[in-house]
Protein backbone atom coordinates (compact mmCIF):
# COMPACT_ATOMS: atom_id res chain seq x y z
CA UNK A 1 0.00 0.00 0.00
CA UNK A 2 1.58 3.31 -0.91
CA UNK A 3 0.16 6.54 -0.86
CA UNK A 4 1.25 8.89 -3.76
CA UNK A 5 1.30 12.52 -2.49
CA UNK A 6 1.79 16.02 -4.92
CA UNK A 7 4.26 17.89 -4.43
CA UNK A 8 5.10 20.63 -6.27
CA UNK A 9 8.13 19.86 -8.62
CA UNK A 10 8.01 16.15 -8.16
CA UNK A 11 5.57 13.43 -6.89
CA UNK A 12 6.84 11.44 -3.48
CA UNK A 13 5.84 8.51 -2.18
CA UNK A 14 5.81 7.53 1.73
CA UNK A 15 4.90 4.11 2.58
CA UNK A 16 2.64 3.71 5.42
CA UNK A 17 3.35 1.12 7.78
CA UNK A 18 1.06 1.61 10.56
CA UNK A 19 -2.51 3.10 10.14
CA UNK A 20 -4.81 3.60 13.67
CA UNK A 21 -8.48 3.90 12.38
CA UNK A 22 -10.79 5.22 15.39
CA UNK A 23 -8.75 3.37 17.89
CA UNK A 24 -11.02 2.98 21.06
CA UNK A 25 -10.11 0.66 24.09
CA UNK A 26 -11.79 0.02 27.42
CA UNK A 27 -10.38 -1.79 30.25
CA UNK A 28 -12.73 -3.17 32.99
CA UNK A 29 -11.90 -2.76 36.19
CA UNK A 30 -13.40 -5.01 39.29
CA UNK A 31 -13.77 -2.69 42.09
CA UNK A 32 -13.39 -4.79 45.29
CA UNK A 33 -15.85 -4.76 48.04
CA UNK A 34 -18.49 -2.58 46.26
CA UNK A 35 -22.11 -3.71 46.60
CA UNK A 36 -23.82 -4.77 44.12
CA UNK A 37 -27.78 -5.60 43.49
CA UNK A 38 -28.67 -9.17 43.11
CA UNK A 39 -31.48 -9.45 40.74
CA UNK A 40 -33.02 -12.46 41.28
CA UNK A 41 -33.55 -12.02 45.20
CA UNK A 42 -33.59 -8.29 45.19
CA UNK A 43 -31.17 -8.06 48.15
CA UNK A 44 -28.13 -6.65 48.31
CA UNK A 45 -24.95 -9.09 48.67
CA UNK A 46 -21.34 -8.32 48.62
CA UNK A 47 -19.70 -9.15 45.31
CA UNK A 48 -17.05 -7.84 42.54
CA UNK A 49 -18.74 -4.42 40.70
CA UNK A 50 -16.86 -3.34 37.50
CA UNK A 51 -15.75 -0.28 36.37
CA UNK A 52 -15.08 0.51 32.81
CA UNK A 53 -12.31 2.98 32.19
CA UNK A 54 -12.42 4.52 28.48
CA UNK A 55 -8.31 4.55 27.69
CA UNK A 56 -8.31 5.57 24.28
CA UNK A 57 -11.51 7.38 22.78
CA UNK A 58 -11.22 7.16 18.99
CA UNK A 59 -7.54 7.94 17.84
CA UNK A 60 -6.59 7.78 14.04
CA UNK A 61 -3.37 8.08 12.66
CA UNK A 62 -1.00 6.60 10.01
CA UNK A 63 2.77 6.32 10.70
CA UNK A 64 5.40 6.27 7.41
CA UNK A 65 8.61 4.21 6.32
CA UNK A 66 11.52 6.03 7.96
CA UNK A 67 9.51 8.27 10.84
CA UNK A 68 10.75 8.60 13.95
CA UNK A 69 7.73 9.51 16.31
CA UNK A 70 7.26 10.59 19.46
CA UNK A 71 4.31 9.58 21.88
CA UNK A 72 4.12 12.51 24.65
CA UNK A 73 1.15 13.67 27.02
CA UNK A 74 0.87 13.59 30.72
CA UNK A 75 0.32 10.32 33.37
CA UNK A 76 -2.35 8.26 32.24
CA UNK A 77 -3.56 10.25 28.79
CA UNK A 78 -2.95 6.71 27.33
CA UNK A 79 0.41 6.72 25.73
CA UNK A 80 0.90 3.00 26.41
CA UNK A 81 -2.04 1.27 25.77
CA UNK A 82 -1.46 3.24 22.25
CA UNK A 83 1.65 1.55 22.43
CA UNK A 84 0.23 -2.14 23.17
CA UNK A 85 -2.77 -1.88 21.19
CA UNK A 86 -0.64 -1.16 18.34
CA UNK A 87 1.67 -4.13 19.38
CA UNK A 88 -1.91 -6.32 19.46
CA UNK A 89 -0.98 -6.80 23.76
CA UNK A 90 -3.97 -4.74 24.05
CA UNK A 91 -7.44 -5.51 22.17
CA UNK A 92 -9.48 -2.65 20.98
CA UNK A 93 -12.89 -2.41 22.12
CA UNK A 94 -14.23 -0.28 18.64
CA UNK A 95 -11.99 0.32 15.94
CA UNK A 96 -8.62 -1.21 14.32
CA UNK A 97 -4.95 -1.58 14.22
CA UNK A 98 -3.35 -2.17 10.75
CA UNK A 99 0.43 -3.06 10.69
CA UNK A 100 2.63 -3.75 7.30
CA UNK A 101 4.80 -6.26 9.76
CA UNK A 102 4.47 -7.00 13.36
CA UNK A 103 5.32 -4.02 15.35
CA UNK A 104 7.96 -4.50 18.32
CA UNK A 105 7.81 -3.44 21.56
CA UNK A 106 11.07 -2.82 23.17
CA UNK A 107 11.75 -5.57 25.59
CA UNK A 108 13.09 -8.93 26.05
CA UNK A 109 12.44 -8.25 29.54
CA UNK A 110 10.05 -11.59 29.97
CA UNK A 111 12.85 -13.44 28.35
CA UNK A 112 15.54 -12.04 30.58
CA UNK A 113 16.22 -14.41 34.26
CA UNK A 114 16.99 -12.40 36.88
CA UNK A 115 19.69 -15.46 38.12
CA UNK A 116 21.55 -15.69 34.77
CA UNK A 117 24.51 -13.31 34.12
CA UNK A 118 24.15 -10.56 31.84
CA UNK A 119 26.14 -13.09 29.42
CA UNK A 120 23.95 -15.59 29.73
CA UNK A 121 21.08 -13.19 29.42
CA UNK A 122 22.40 -12.10 25.69
CA UNK A 123 22.10 -15.48 24.92
CA UNK A 124 18.38 -16.17 26.04
CA UNK A 125 17.22 -12.45 24.66
CA UNK A 126 19.01 -13.62 21.37
CA UNK A 127 17.03 -16.82 20.94
CA UNK A 128 14.02 -15.31 22.25
CA UNK A 129 14.28 -12.87 19.32
CA UNK A 130 14.66 -15.67 17.01
CA UNK A 131 18.57 -15.23 16.03
CA UNK A 132 20.22 -18.81 16.22
CA UNK A 133 23.74 -19.45 18.15
CA UNK A 134 25.96 -18.17 15.52
CA UNK A 135 24.34 -15.20 14.89
CA UNK A 136 24.32 -14.45 18.96
CA UNK A 137 27.82 -15.29 18.93
CA UNK A 138 28.51 -13.18 16.07
CA UNK A 139 26.49 -9.96 17.86
CA UNK A 140 27.90 -10.49 21.34
CA UNK A 141 30.64 -8.03 21.51
CA UNK A 142 29.15 -5.35 19.99
CA UNK A 143 25.79 -6.05 22.49
CA UNK A 144 28.22 -5.89 25.84
CA UNK A 145 29.99 -2.63 24.03
CA UNK A 146 27.38 -1.68 23.63
CA UNK A 147 25.97 -1.77 27.36
CA UNK A 148 29.33 -0.22 28.63
CA UNK A 149 29.12 -3.10 31.39
CA UNK A 150 32.24 -5.18 30.74
CA UNK A 151 33.19 -5.53 34.28
CA UNK A 152 29.72 -6.78 34.89
CA UNK A 153 28.88 -9.43 32.25
CA UNK A 154 29.40 -12.50 33.82
CA UNK A 155 27.50 -11.45 37.56
CA UNK A 156 23.96 -12.49 37.52
CA UNK A 157 21.56 -10.10 36.48
CA UNK A 158 19.78 -9.57 40.16
CA UNK A 159 22.98 -7.62 40.95
CA UNK A 160 21.92 -4.75 38.03
CA UNK A 161 20.92 -1.62 39.26
CA UNK A 162 17.76 -0.55 37.28
CA UNK A 163 19.40 0.92 34.53
CA UNK A 164 21.84 -1.36 33.87
CA UNK A 165 19.34 -3.87 33.16
CA UNK A 166 17.67 -1.35 31.15
CA UNK A 167 21.15 -0.95 29.16
CA UNK A 168 21.14 -4.90 28.83
CA UNK A 169 17.79 -4.87 27.78
CA UNK A 170 18.29 -2.00 25.38
CA UNK A 171 20.98 -3.33 23.58
CA UNK A 172 19.65 -6.87 23.46
CA UNK A 173 16.34 -5.71 21.76
CA UNK A 174 17.85 -3.31 19.33
CA UNK A 175 20.78 -5.41 18.11
CA UNK A 176 18.64 -6.67 15.58
CA UNK A 177 16.91 -4.95 12.99
CA UNK A 178 13.44 -3.81 13.44
CA UNK A 179 10.88 -2.39 10.83
CA UNK A 180 8.34 -1.34 13.25
CA UNK A 181 9.92 -0.35 16.78
CA UNK A 182 8.26 0.98 20.12
CA UNK A 183 10.07 2.12 22.76
CA UNK A 184 8.03 3.04 25.49
CA UNK A 185 10.04 4.77 28.31
CA UNK A 186 13.20 2.30 27.96
CA UNK A 187 15.59 5.51 28.33
CA UNK A 188 14.28 7.19 31.25
CA UNK A 189 16.08 5.07 33.71
CA UNK A 190 19.41 5.40 31.92
CA UNK A 191 22.16 8.51 32.53
CA UNK A 192 23.15 10.88 30.21
CA UNK A 193 25.80 8.99 28.08
CA UNK A 194 23.64 6.41 27.98
CA UNK A 195 20.10 8.14 26.76
CA UNK A 196 22.84 9.55 23.70
CA UNK A 197 23.85 6.19 22.79
CA UNK A 198 20.46 4.84 22.92
CA UNK A 199 18.88 8.19 20.97
CA UNK A 200 21.97 7.65 18.32
CA UNK A 201 20.66 3.40 17.69
CA UNK A 202 17.15 4.91 17.72
CA UNK A 203 18.21 7.08 14.32
CA UNK A 204 20.40 4.15 13.39
CA UNK A 205 17.08 1.78 12.76
CA UNK A 206 15.39 4.99 11.41
CA UNK A 207 17.96 5.23 8.97
CA UNK A 208 17.84 1.47 8.25
CA UNK A 209 13.85 1.81 6.84
CA UNK A 210 12.68 1.25 10.39
CA UNK A 211 9.66 3.33 11.91
CA UNK A 212 10.19 3.99 15.59
CA UNK A 213 7.92 4.87 18.20
CA UNK A 214 9.12 6.85 21.10
CA UNK A 215 7.35 7.15 24.28
CA UNK A 216 8.83 9.61 27.05
CA UNK A 217 8.39 12.39 29.38
CA UNK A 218 11.86 13.77 28.32
CA UNK A 219 11.52 16.49 25.92
CA UNK A 220 15.32 16.48 24.66
CA UNK A 221 14.70 12.91 24.08
CA UNK A 222 11.96 13.75 21.63
CA UNK A 223 13.41 16.66 20.40
CA UNK A 224 16.63 14.87 19.47
CA UNK A 225 14.94 11.96 17.99
CA UNK A 226 11.89 12.49 16.38
CA UNK A 227 10.19 14.70 13.63
CA UNK A 228 7.05 14.06 14.21
CA UNK A 229 4.87 13.77 17.55
CA UNK A 230 1.71 12.78 18.41
CA UNK A 231 -0.14 14.61 21.88
CA UNK A 232 -2.34 12.25 23.86
CA UNK A 233 -4.43 14.15 26.21
CA UNK A 234 -7.46 12.07 28.31
CA UNK A 235 -7.14 9.49 25.72
CA UNK A 236 -7.59 11.67 22.57
CA UNK A 237 -5.12 12.33 19.91
CA UNK A 238 -5.16 16.59 20.56
CA UNK A 239 -2.22 16.91 18.16
CA UNK A 240 -0.18 15.05 15.19
CA UNK A 241 2.22 17.32 13.65
CA UNK A 242 6.39 18.50 13.80
CA UNK A 243 8.22 18.30 16.74
CA UNK A 244 9.03 21.85 16.78
CA UNK A 245 5.29 22.47 17.06
CA UNK A 246 3.63 20.00 18.98
CA UNK A 247 6.20 20.19 21.76
CA UNK A 248 5.73 23.80 22.33
CA UNK A 249 1.90 23.62 22.31
CA UNK A 250 1.94 20.89 24.64
CA UNK A 251 4.78 22.90 27.57
CA UNK A 252 2.40 25.45 26.70
CA UNK A 253 -0.82 23.56 28.36
CA UNK A 254 1.39 22.38 31.33
CA UNK A 255 2.54 26.01 31.83
CA UNK A 256 -1.03 26.66 32.03
CA UNK A 257 -1.98 23.37 34.27
CA UNK A 258 0.69 23.52 36.76
CA UNK A 259 -0.14 20.42 38.55
CA UNK A 260 -0.05 18.40 35.91
CA UNK A 261 3.51 18.99 36.00
CA UNK A 262 3.23 18.26 39.60
CA UNK A 263 1.66 14.64 38.72
CA UNK A 264 4.30 13.69 36.27
CA UNK A 265 6.86 13.94 37.60
CA UNK A 266 8.35 10.54 38.81
CA UNK A 267 11.65 8.58 39.46
CA UNK A 268 13.80 9.23 36.56
CA UNK A 269 11.53 11.37 34.15
CA UNK A 270 11.53 14.35 32.94
CA UNK A 271 8.44 16.21 33.01
CA UNK A 272 8.65 18.21 29.83
CA UNK A 273 9.57 21.65 30.95
CA UNK A 274 12.60 21.48 29.30
CA UNK A 275 15.54 20.08 27.68
CA UNK A 276 16.77 18.33 30.61
CA UNK A 277 18.77 15.45 30.37
N1 LIG B 1 -4.42 -2.83 32.86
C1 LIG B 1 -5.21 -1.78 33.14
N2 LIG B 1 -6.39 -1.94 33.77
C2 LIG B 1 -7.19 -0.89 34.02
N3 LIG B 1 -6.92 0.38 33.69
C3 LIG B 1 -5.75 0.61 33.07
C4 LIG B 1 -4.83 -0.45 32.76
N4 LIG B 1 -3.76 0.08 32.13
C5 LIG B 1 -3.99 1.41 32.05
N5 LIG B 1 -5.18 1.73 32.61
C6 LIG B 1 -5.78 3.07 32.69
O1 LIG B 1 -5.85 3.59 31.37
C7 LIG B 1 -5.48 4.96 31.37
C8 LIG B 1 -4.28 5.17 30.44
O2 LIG B 1 -3.17 4.53 31.02
P1 LIG B 1 -1.75 4.41 30.24
O3 LIG B 1 -0.87 3.51 31.04
O4 LIG B 1 -2.01 4.07 28.83
O5 LIG B 1 -1.24 5.92 30.34
P2 LIG B 1 0.20 6.54 30.01
O6 LIG B 1 -0.06 7.78 29.24
O7 LIG B 1 1.08 5.51 29.38
O8 LIG B 1 0.73 6.93 31.45
P3 LIG B 1 2.25 7.10 32.03
O9 LIG B 1 2.83 8.32 31.40
O10 LIG B 1 2.01 7.29 33.49
O11 LIG B 1 3.00 5.83 31.73
C9 LIG B 1 -5.24 5.34 32.82
O12 LIG B 1 -6.44 5.90 33.33
C10 LIG B 1 -4.94 4.04 33.50
O13 LIG B 1 -5.37 4.07 34.85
Amino acid sequence: MVEQINAPSAVKTRTPVVVVDDLHVDYRVYVTGKRVRNASSKLFKRGRATQTVHALKGVSFTAYQNESIGVIGHNGSGKSTLMRAIVGLTPASKGAVYASSRPNLLGVGAALIRDLSGEQNIILGGLAMGFTIDEIEARRDEIVEFTDMQKFINMPMRTYSSGMAARLKFAIATSRAHEILIVDEALAVGDKEFRAKSEDRIREIREAAGTVFLVSHSMSSIRSTCDRVLWINEGELVMDGPTEEVVPAYQESRRDHPGKRERDRGPGRNDGDGDQT
